[in-house]
């Protein structure tokens, strides 16, 4: 059997909240093997979004330990951390995020320059992802003359761009309508799976969560199945 891509092993998060102490995560255990796909879906103020933070390297937990592709995050200095989350991990957020003064391609080609790629790869990569969410005829727009869609595909494009083999997601779809939401997400899941990964993506929307391998929520500080 191959080794997991993600695993959160005792993991533990607080915070500190008007003098007391707020414990959000208290001893959340995960595993995720290549090319598994698991909903978070959790009511608000639960801890999702801390979840991915310390999945990806975002944040460090104040007890327990991370490991990416069997690497303990927790011993990696900031630079090592920096490395992995670069190589390893792709973010989705429910806000696109993309650079406004830059093209479409060119948000997704830059990540790739920037890991070392060069140019004539990264922007061949970039068509061939763009493409793949029928946005060949968008590439060369700036993200403010794309509709939220269009948008967030291409911010799911340039997660995907360096490759990674673990894609994580806060409300991918959250700022969408319903229609377009289902559809942007069927996208999303089907080049997941195109690309082999695996995926941590949180929502609220059940239906959507039905659309995954797996269902997950957070109870009392600790991943349980939904
Ligand atoms: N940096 C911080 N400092 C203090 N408290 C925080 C911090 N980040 C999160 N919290 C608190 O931790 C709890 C969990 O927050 P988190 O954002 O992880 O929840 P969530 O399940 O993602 O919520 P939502 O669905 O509303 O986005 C909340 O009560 C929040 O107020």
């Amino acid at each position: 059997m191959s080794s997991p891509v993600l695993e959160l092993r005792g993991v533990a998060r607080r915070y500190a909240a008007g003098g007391a102490t707020l414990t959000v995560l208290k001893d959340a255990n995960l595993t995720l093997f290549p090319g598994e796909i698991v909903a978070l879906v959790a009511p608000s103020g639960t801890g999702k979004s801390t979840l991915l933070h310390l999945a990806g390297l975002l944040e460090r937990p104040d007890a327990g330990e991370v490991f990416i592709n069997g690497t303990p995050a927790g011993t990696q200095g900031d630079e090592a951390r920096t490395r992995l989350r670069r190589d390893t991990i792709g973010f989705v957020y429910q806000f696109h995020h993309l650079l406004p003064e830059f093209t479409a391609l060119e948000n997704v080609v830059l990540p790739q320059m920037a890991a070392g790629a060069s140019k004539r790869d990264a922007e061949a990569r970039a068509r061939d992802l763009l493409g793949r969410f029928g946005l060949q005829a968008r590439a060369d727009h700036q993200p403010g003359k794309l509709s939220g869609g269009e948008q967030q595909r291409v911010a799911i494009s340039r997660a995907l761009a360096n490759k990674p083999r673990l894609l994580l997601a806060d409300e991918p779809t959250g700022n969408l309508d319903v229609g377009t939401s289902g559809l942007v997400f069927d996208e999303l899941l089907a080049q997941t799976r195109a690309e082999g990964l695996a995926a941590l993506i949180a929502t609220h929307n059940p239906e959507l969560a039905a659309r995954m391998d797996r269902v997950v929520t957070l109870r009392d500080g600790a991943v349980v199945p939904a």
